[in-house]
């Protein structure tokens, strides 16, 4: 007989096994002889593309049961407490559910300051201005990362690079798991160096893309090399686009981002402390990666997509372009013109969540 406690049983099995093949389809593991191997790397690597053809696991929501925040470690269940370090939290210490159970939107970006700057402008467009203007850093029992909240928004920054983010992702995706959050949805809202657009665009990730102009994340786990696939949601980049023509106040465009492991070398800058390449390697170089469709290049984008993906988030990247890389590699604007740019991306995510708590607010 179905009654309430069987019904939530099947449903826990069948996101189990949703959960659970969302994982499968997301990783590659390569073994060590294999990683050095150009011919097999490149043979498993189109295995994967393959996989994905096959699977076009995909960002539309087909389900209309709420979408739960996916961890997928089995020794979890094994902790008694859950301390999340690097943001001063934990299951012992802190009543998540209360604090946090009715997030339903994730802003990050890599500073601090900004995303102080974000909660206060959410606030103001949502109107739920504090009287007192006191955003009080939930994190401020470290000064590893920051966090702020406002009704269902919660912004957090990251820090610089894939290392920063992820350790701060596995963190904010256990705290959404403890906190039964459904229905999530994250953006980064950040900066980057634009390829052939005028400085002060917008760009939303289509697909982000490595170094070599591969959308993957590869990440070292005992000892094998482990490829992740870098797939965001299409439909919510699709709908922060329509978000900026109704806008209409920047220039807005849907591209590749390429996500490096430096600003210097690693984005081709002639500018670092060390260069061993000339001005036409760069320029070939980037040519290359605007002909792969990379319109940026920032350093989180691949493991922000590759992570919210196992989690089940609905993630997007937003970020602005504060210079043309095929002009020049040092950031000489005014402060406040990059101040002014990097508003754009905050401006739309801002609109786009306004519209979506209003229409939800119309369905209900
Ligand atoms: O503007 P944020 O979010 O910090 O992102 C970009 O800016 C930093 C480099 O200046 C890198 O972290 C890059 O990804
Ligand atoms: O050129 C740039 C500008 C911002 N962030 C980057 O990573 N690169």
């Amino acid at each position: 007989m179905w009654n309430h406690r069987n019904v939530s049983k099947a449903l826990n099995i069948r996101l189990t096994l949703r959960c659970s093949r969302q994982f499968r389809e997301s990783e590659i593991i390569f073994s060590e002889t294999e990683e050095t191997d150009t011919v097999s790397q490149t043979a498993t690597y189109q295995s994967f593309s393959f996989f994905r053809k096959m699977n076009p696991k995909d960002d539309k929501k087909t389900d209309l049961c709420p979408s739960p925040v996916f961890v997928h470690n089995p020794h979890l269940d094994a902790l008694k407490d859950d301390v999340l370090y690097h943001f001063g939290l934990g299951t012992r210490t802190h009543d998540l559910p209360a604090m946090f159970g009715d997030v339903k939107f994730v802003c990050v970006g890599g500073s601090p300051w900004r995303m102080k700057s974000f909660i206060e402008y959410i606030a103001a467009e949502l109107s739920m201005e504090d009287p007192k203007s006191e955003y009080p850093n939930i994190c401020a029992g470290t000064d590893r990362y920051a966090m702020y909240k406002v009704g269902s928004v919660l912004s957090v920054s990251h820090g610089m690079g894939i290392s920063s983010i992820a350790i701060m992702l596995h963190e904010l995706i256990k705290l959404l798991h403890h906190a039964h959050c459904t229905d999530v949805t994250i953006i980064r809202i950040g900066t980057s160096g634009g390829i052939g657009l005028k400085p002060g665009t917008v760009v939303v990730t289509k697909q982000s893309m490595d170094a070599t102009f591969l959308p993957k994340f590869e990440q070292v786990i005992l000892g094998k090399t482990v490829v992740r696939n870098t797939d965001l949601d299409q439909s919510l980049a699709e709908e922060l686009l329509q978000c900026s023509k109704e806008l209409n106040q920047f220039e807005t465009v849907i591209g590749n981002t390429m996500c490096t492991l430096d600003f210097y070398e690693g984005q081709a800058r002639l500018d670092g402390a060390f260069c061993s390449y000339t001005e036409k390697d760069k320029q070939d170089y980037l040519t290359k990666a605007s002909e792969a469709g990379v319109c940026n290049i920032e350093m989180e984008s691949s493991v922000f997509a590759a992570m919210c993906k196992l989690s089940g988030l609905r993630a997007a990247v937003v970020c602005v372009t504060l210079l043309d890389r095929l002009k020049g590699d040092q950031l000489n604007e005014s402060q406040e013109v990059l101040r002014s740019y990097q508003q754009r991306p905050q401006i739309l995510v801002g609109y786009y969540i306004r519209k979506q708590l209003k229409a939800k607010a119309v369905c209900s």
